[in-house]
């Protein structure tokens, strides 16, 4: 039934949108990537353009006839940010008021993986990919509206108490294990890339353009060593253009530990060149961890800023030392919304 599910998703889809299970969407997205290509230089002129794609099960966002435009079946409205690869919008289905987000991607733009990969992903700490529908020479992807990032939780705050950072450091973990789980890397870990619920206290990974799937070993499949995410938190293997997998997203969540902890990111305060040759060759960031940190939250950036990613530690590993460092802080007692603390520049 799924290569029949797979063949009905193709021949159903061609040309229209449909409701259908993220399983089939893998290998769809694939072929239709290979084909958009194909086709975009034949893109009609007409107005109607082409308009495909798969909504996964979610009654609150309905096609119309099998299609599902921009401006028709949804409205953007405010912009968001830049996402990997496109703008990110809130929206609304015109026909069910619900409220989602949308990234707008040029179809050039279009990685098939973000969907693959996020279509298989199913976790209370990631943020649901509800589909994709392209509309000629763009490809919007659907998923839940968050009320803001962690990003902006520090820009707001300056650095955040200890106690909060490392419980959100503990959930991201906890999306990191599930990942390695479902064998996908993500490779753009970072406070922008970490969404929040409404009271600030639930976070939910999101934005996969960058994630690759992973082999029976751990490493990459995609076997490309382009440099991927965002400079200030690639690790080691990455600017090195080395074999990659699921320990370069440890590293980066560290990096995230450290921007939450000190209000600014890693490397920046030092320098101000090209960061890659520094990661590569200098010592870990160790000494951006803040004095007045506990010595447990210390073993955890130590244990994951290891440049070696055999010797770094793996995502479970890491939440266990986290747990312990939030118990030996007291838990977590600090409120999500507090005083502004000042950054910490350099001593
Ligand atoms: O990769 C995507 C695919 C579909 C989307 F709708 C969004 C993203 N990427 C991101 N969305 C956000 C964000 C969303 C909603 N509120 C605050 C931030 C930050 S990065």
């Amino acid at each position: 039934s799924s290569l029949g599910g797979y063949s009905l998703a193709l021949a159903g889809l061609r040309g229209s949108v449909s409701q259908g299970d993220p399983c089939y969407a893998r290998p769809f997205f694939k072929d239709v990537e290979r084909d958009m290509r194909e086709e975009e230089d034949e893109l009609s002129e007409a107005d109607s353009v082409s308009n495909e794609g798969i909504i996964f099960y979610n009654d609150k966002i309905q096609p119309v006839d099998s299609e599902y435009k921009e401006g028709r079946e949804f409205v953007l409205s405010d912009f968001i940010k830049e996402g990997s690869y496109g703008e990110v919008h809130s929206a609304q289905d015109v026909n069910t008021g619900f409220r989602f987000a949308v990234k707008k991607i040029a179809l050039k733009r279009f990685s098939s993986e973000e969907v693959g990969a996020w279509s298989a992903l199913r976790s209370p700490r990631v943020v649901e990919l509800f589909g994709v529908v392209r509309e000629g020479p763009n490809v919007f992807l659907f998923m839940e509206h968050k009320s803001g990032s962690l990003g902006q939780l520090i820009a707001e705050r300056g650095r955040l108490p200890e106690d909060l950072s490392l419980h959100y450091h503990s959930q991201v973990l906890t999306a990191l294990e599930y990942l390695v789980k479902k064998k996908v890397v993500h490779l753009d870990i970072k406070a922008d890339n970490v969404l929040l619920s409404e009271d600030g206290r639930d976070t939910f990974l999101c934005d996969f353009g960058h994630a690759e799937r992973l082999d029976n070993q751990g490493q990459s499949l995609s076997g490309s060593n382009d440099l991927k995410g965002s400079e200030t938190h690639m690790a080691p293997e990455i600017v090195k253009g080395e074999p990659r997998g699921a320990k370069a997203d440890v590293w980066s969540s560290c990096c995230a530990l450290l921007h939450m902890l000190n209000g600014c990111q890693p490397w920046t305060r030092y320098y101000t060149c090209r960061l890659y040759l520094k990661i590569a060759n200098e010592p870990p960031p160790l000494r951006e961890i803040p004095p007045d940190c506990s010595p447990l939250t210390a073993e955890v950036l130590k244990a994951g800023l290891q440049k070696d990613p055999v010797k770094r530690a793996s995502a479970s590993d890491l939440k266990e030392k986290t747990d312990r460092a939030l118990k030996e802080v007291g838990g977590l007692t600090s409120p999500v919304k507090g005083p502004y603390t000042d950054p910490l520049y350099i001593a």
